[in-house]
């Protein structure tokens, strides 16, 4: 996951590949409550793991359910009916309302003494018509701060179950999701819920019902205003339940290909057109727009089809969730592309219909929004924008498919980390289904002598910006390792068989950790030894041209940034941003003094000068790629800067480099 302050999205021109799909939100929220309120032992496959799924089992836990979890899969023993610690007790539940309607209905029906609050955007989510509907069954709750949001106190209730349960749906189907998944627990006569107003979003509402009946329950319906929960409706654990991938994390990818996926269908696994979640719907609207999508089983391949997209006026109600990433296909239609009977947008994470017509304006969009509709007509001149993304991760997510705009301009996408609600690694996926030629991903060069704070600065600077980091000293000092190994005299009469261990080099990078042939070799080459090694097999010319190509395989999307002596010179000579670095010889041998020091390797200080002197010398001397700065390289001489003072001196550089405007 990203978790950078912001993350650059460089343009971004094509898509290929497969995406595999964490799990639903929706599903996997409602599969764990209904499993800790049910009796016996359940295993959930493919849970979402995610903020929001956080949230729902630490609450479990808190209420004394057992929960056991190992990768994708949890094991869940049930409370059957009873809350094992009925409190006082106070449940945290972040911005997850799949978390906090839900356990509000459950936990007022059981009863106990219980606080459940959020983070302060769920204070200001609408929760009365659910509250006003347990009330009216006899359930104590407290507001305790605005009436009708978040925070609450719940009490004992004293149920009184014989009249119809009224309940507003047209503000959220989560309150009615939310009865029907708690009156199960005290269904000691039928149960009826009248829905007041029109239904929205019922898709959510048939999620619920087809796994009410995978845990036993069967609820009558009438059309969709009035339900009924049969007298001695129980929970019962189905044993093992598998949770269908996101439908809506589908839709950031199947719009990905009908807008880039031009030579081959980018595959999608985890749903298919036959999903039990609404958004899939979002497929027709995505047909509409011109994408050619075939469905598998639990699969779908999306290609470009009309292009430009079509525009279209379509009414959202049944995809709430999965139609924001239409308001974003919208800037590469042919018109202007109406989304209608959205107003359910405006309380959600953020009120999404503000949120999307300010971003969309940004880029360079004709936005007009209302009440419950939004219309968007494609920039005429696309403008590079930082799109905020008001901790909701579906703005995250559908906005950064502006990033394949035609006219090349470059997207911020700010607080990258939202979409760990629902896809913490929604940006992975995407880096690595699009496509983009070189010379769009950015890297930034950071060469210079020994111990100036290369290597510190240039990793500092890659985990700011959530680019890759090549420590290109490595690879020479792993050659220079493995020639050793081998054997080999690091001269001239060797350089082709140590040009060829080069060439074929069994290394891995993992994290901070390098591992030759499957032995963790990070320490071994770190030695002031090891870097003489890599500084005579770096002088010869067969083993610099050995190592060319692998060192400009780590330029991958969203960036790199590369540190060395030749970086900015040869290997990435069209590098945007290229700094040479420096400090004095004094400066650079106390601190590499220190620096070994504090590993607890003994070194002295004049020895340690006269070889980074007589390793300075041979880079610079050296025929082939010299250390030296490259002709547009900005120079920076830190002897006298503390490493937080470079690092903000050189992202100030990439920062003037960049075109954006700040909301
Ligand atoms: N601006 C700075 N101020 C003070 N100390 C620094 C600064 N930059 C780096 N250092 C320290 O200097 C030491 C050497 O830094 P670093 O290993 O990053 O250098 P390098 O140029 O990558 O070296 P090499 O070329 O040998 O790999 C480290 O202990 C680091 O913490
Ligand atoms: N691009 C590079 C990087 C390094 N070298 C040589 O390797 C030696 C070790 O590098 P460190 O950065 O890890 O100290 C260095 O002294 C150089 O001789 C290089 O030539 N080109």
């Amino acid at each position: 996951m990203f978790s950078t302050e912001f993350l650059d999205l460089p343009p971004l021109q094509t898509a290929a590949g497969t995406v595999h799909l964490p799990g639903s939100k929706s599903i996997s929220n409602r599969v764990l409550l209904l499993a800790a309120l049910s009796a016996g032992r359940t295993t959930v496959h493919d849970l979402l793991d995610s903020d929001d799924t956080r949230v729902m089992l630490d609450a479990l836990r808190q209420l004394g359910c057992g929960v056991k979890r190992s990768g994708s899969t949890a094991h869940i023993t049930g409370l059957d009916g009873r809350i094992a610690a009925p409190g006082p007790l106070k449940l945290f539940l972040g911005n997850a309302g799949t978390a906090m309607r839900p356990l509000t209905a459950a936990l007022a029906v059981l009863g106990g003494d219980f606080e459940l609050d959020g983070v302060p955007r769920m204070r200001e989510r609408p929760i009365g018509d659910l509250v006003d509907a347990l009330r009216q069954l006899g359930c104590s709750i407290e507001d305790l701060g605005q009436p009708g949001y978040p925070p609450l106190r719940i009490g004992r209730p004293q149920l009184r179950l014989d009249a119809p349960i009224r309940v507003r749906g047209d503000v959220s189907s989560q309150f009615l999701t939310a009865l029907l998944l708690a009156l199960p627990l005290v269904a000691r006569q039928d149960i009826v819920i009248e829905v007041v107003g029109e239904l929205i979003s019922k898709p959510y509402v048939e999620i619920t019902l087809s796994l009410l009946a995978r845990f036993g329950v069967a609820v009558r319906r009438e059309g969709w205003q009035r339900f009924t929960l049969p007298a001695g409706s129980r929970l019962q654990s189905p044993g093992e339940i598998h949770v269908e991938a996101d439908a809506s994390s589908a839709s950031y990818f199947i719009a990905l290909g009908a807008i880039a996926a031009t030579a081959a269908p980018l595959r999608i696994e985890g749903v298919g057109e036959s999903s039990i979640q609404g958004d899939i719907r979002f497929i027709d609207a995505a047909r509409q727009m011109g994408a050619e999508v075939t469905s598998f089983a639990n699969a779908l391949e999306v290609r470009r089809g009309a292009w430009p997209l079509k525009a279209i006026d379509l009414d959202c109600n049944h995809i709430p969730d999965a139609a924001m990433t239409l308001a974003v296909m919208a800037l590469y239609a042919d018109g202007t592309t109406t989304l209608r009977n959205i107003a359910s947008w405006r309380v959600k994470e953020t009120d999404r219909i503000a949120a999307m017509a300010i971003e969309l304006r940004k880029l360079g969009a004709q936005v007009e929004e209302g009440a419950d509709f939004l219309r968007v007509a494609p920039p005429a001149r696309w403008r590079p924008a930082a799109i905020h993304t008001y901790d909701d991760h579906r703005v995250a997510m559908c906005f950064s498919l502006a990033a394949f705009n035609p006219a090349g301009v470059h997207v911020r996408i700010l607080d990258p980390r939202c979409v760990g609600k629902t896809f913490p690694d929604y940006f992975e996926a995407l880096f690595d289904t699009a496509r983009t030629d070189t010379p769009h991903i950015p890297v930034i060069c950071v060469d210079g002598p020994t111990a100036s704070g290369k290597g510190t600065l240039a990793s500092q600077l890659a985990q700011t910006l959530g680019y890759h980091y090549l420590d290109s000293g490595a690879l020479y000092r792993i050659t220079g390792l493995a020639a050793r190994r081998a054997g080999l005299a690091l001269d001239t009469a060797h350089e082709q068989s140590i040009a060829r261990l080069a060439a074929t080099l069994p290394v891995r990078f993992e994290g901070e950790r390098v591992i030759l042939g499957g032995e963790d070799v990070s320490e071994a080459i770190r030695s002031e030894a090891a870097g003489m090694d890599a500084s005579q097999v770096s002088a010869l010319p067969s083993v610099r041209s050995a190592l060319v190509e692998l060192q400009q395989s780590f330029r991958r999307l969203p960036g790199l940034v590369a540190d060395g002596r030749d970086m900015g010179t040869v290997i990435f000579p069209d590098a945007p941003l290229k700094v040479f670095l420096t400090a004095s010889a004094a400066r650079r041998a106390e601190r590499r003094h220190k620096q070994l020091i504090s590993k607890g390797i003994p070194a002295k200080i004049d020895v340690l000068r006269a070889d980074l002197e007589a390793r300075d010398a041979r880079d610079t001397q050296r025929a082939v790629a010299p250390l030296k700065p490259a002709q547009d390289a900005l120079l920076l001489d830190n002897s006298d800067q503390g490493i937080a003072e470079s690092v903000a001196q050189v992202l100030g550089w990439w920062e003037d480099k960049q075109s954006f405007r700040h909301a």
